[in-house]
């Protein structure tokens, strides 16, 4: 069981965390307690780092305050205990509700309803590790190393293109590499919705269930499409119910975090906050550069260095469309015969850069709004909070949040080191505004049009 003084720090924890760094950072911590030590184990170096620097003290004041005397020493490391899933400190999880896969069933595969749709091209070999995706790529590894046990589920959202299917489809590969009889599933919501509704015509719905309900670990991208479909939510729902009972392994991608999503039922987001969820930001200047030598190494081009770092540059947007453009350079050299240099790489792309000059970034959004209210850019990046600088800064958070593909700590940057939280307040705001307030709803509009045409 656990021990009951990380108990009551956990409770304690809850409450003055943000449910998503709690979720993420504190709930996978497993306590070991002997009344000398409290032994905090963590699934990898991330988290210890993260512990250290933002809430061990915290941690350890709270141990003085609701510890026995003598006050255990906190000892935080990386590690394990060996019934690891039985005693993962996870308040919600029935604990050992079902100890093991149903006993053998007759046929392993993977269901002909479901169809294995891993894409083996998407491997952890040949995922790019930089500092946006590496807390992502590290759980997903631990749970291909360890499916259903290490986090259940496993949540990754981030903006488009930034690898979130990548990481999702390495999972699943290396699940069956490590036991070929293992049944993975990856199935797109859409999918899922559209092979739901021909069941019910079909009158098959209890074979759609015994198939989802009988993997060993589904793989469901992209739940934002579960927004609003009701009667797809609540099969999702006990499907969802069953595997996670089962410790099947359920890993979810979604385009934002959970509780974000519109449209969805509030118990779906708070079972997706049961086991980890983890952001993968757009990758800083460095990854992508490595990105895009990693991918022309797999296709045997020679890029040179400065050709990458200039791609890299100038391709904010996301890796899908890094990709893009090496592969229109990459095209244009093997048409014309002609070696990618600088000069080549630039005409190959003078198309896709002029449009991409064209697209938003937060400073020219910052120039827009502070010349729409007559203030200053200055003003918005200050601390300054009387009413008629701090609506146009929420204005202008909440275009860079919909205009952009930063991240919502990225945004915060940008607007004077603020927090991501302080963006996420400025976004629901104005979308309450805009619904209450015309003259909010026709700034807004406003500056819409002039920004994105
Ligand atoms: N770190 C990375 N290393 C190598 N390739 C990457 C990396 N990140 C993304 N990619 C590549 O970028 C492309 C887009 O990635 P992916 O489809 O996984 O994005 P996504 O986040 O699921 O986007 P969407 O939300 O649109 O589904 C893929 O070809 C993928 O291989």
């Amino acid at each position: 069981m656990q021990g009951s003084l990380w108990r009551r720090c956990l409770a304690q924890l809850e409450v003055e965390l943000p449910e998503q760094q709690f979720n993420t950072w504190i709930r996978p911590l497993q306590a070991v307690e002997d009344g000398r030590t409290l032994r905090l184990l963590a699934p990898n170096r991330f988290v210890v780092d993260w512990v250290n620097e933002n809430v061990a003290g915290r941690i350890s004041e709270l141990v003085d305050a609701v510890g026995d005397a003598p006050t255990p020493a906190v000892v935080l490391e990386v590690g394990s205990r060996p019934s690891a899933p039985a005693m993962t400190i996870n308040t919600h999880q029935p604990i050992g509700a079902r100890p093991s896969a149903p006993a053998a069933a007759p046929v392993r595969d993977v269901p002909a309803v479901l169809g294995s749709r891993l894409n083996p091209d998407f491997t952890f070999a040949n995922f790019v590790e930089g500092k946006s995706n590496q807390l992502g790529r590290a759980a997903a590894f631990q749970v291909a190393e360890n499916p259903g046990r290490a986090y259940n589920p496993l949540f990754i959202y981030g903006g488009v293109g930034l690898g979130k299917t990548h990481l999702m489809h390495a999972v699943g590969n290396m699940i069956k590499a490590r036991n070929d009889r293992a049944r993975v599933a990856y199935v797109h919501s859409e999918r899922f919705v559209g092979d739901m509704v021909k069941a019910l015509q079909h009158n098959t719905i209890n074979d759609f269930k015994t198939a989802y309900r009988s993997l060993d670990a589904l793989l469901i991208d992209d739940i934002q499409f579960f927004a609003g479909k009701d009667r797809s939510q609540e099969e999702f729902f006990h499907t969802f119910n069953a595997l996670f009972e089962g410790q099947q392994q359920i890993i979810l991608t979604c385009d934002r975090y959970p509780k974000e999503v519109d449209g969805l039922e509030e118990r779906l987001k708070s079972r997706f906050g049961w086991g980890l969820t983890v952001a993968i930001e757009p990758p800083e200047l460095e990854t992508c550069v490595a990105i895009l030598m990693s991918k022309a190494a797999a296709t045997r081009v020679e890029l040179p260095d400065e050709v990458a770092f200039f791609i890299a540059k100038r391709i904010r947007s996301n890796v899908r469309e890094l990709e893009g453009a090496l592969r229109r350079v990459v095209a244009n050299s093997q048409f014309t015969g002609r070696a990618i240099t600088m000069d080549f790489a630039k005409e190959a792309l003078r198309d896709l850069l002029a449009l991409q000059d064209r697209l938003v970034t937060i400073e020219n959004i910052q120039k827009t709004v502070a010349e729409y209210f007559k203030i200053r850019v200055a003003d918005l990046l200050s601390k300054r909070r009387s009413r008629s600088i701090a609506r146009p800064r929420q204005v202008a958070m909440a275009l860079a949040k919909e205009l952009t593909s930063h991240s919502l700590p990225e945004i915060g940057d940008a607007f004077g080191g603020r927090d991501h939280t302080t963006v996420l307040h400025a976004c629901r705001v104005i979308k309450e505004l805009r619904e209450s307030n015309t003259r909010t709803s026709e700034d807004y509009s406003n500056l819409l049009r002039t920004l994105a045409g």
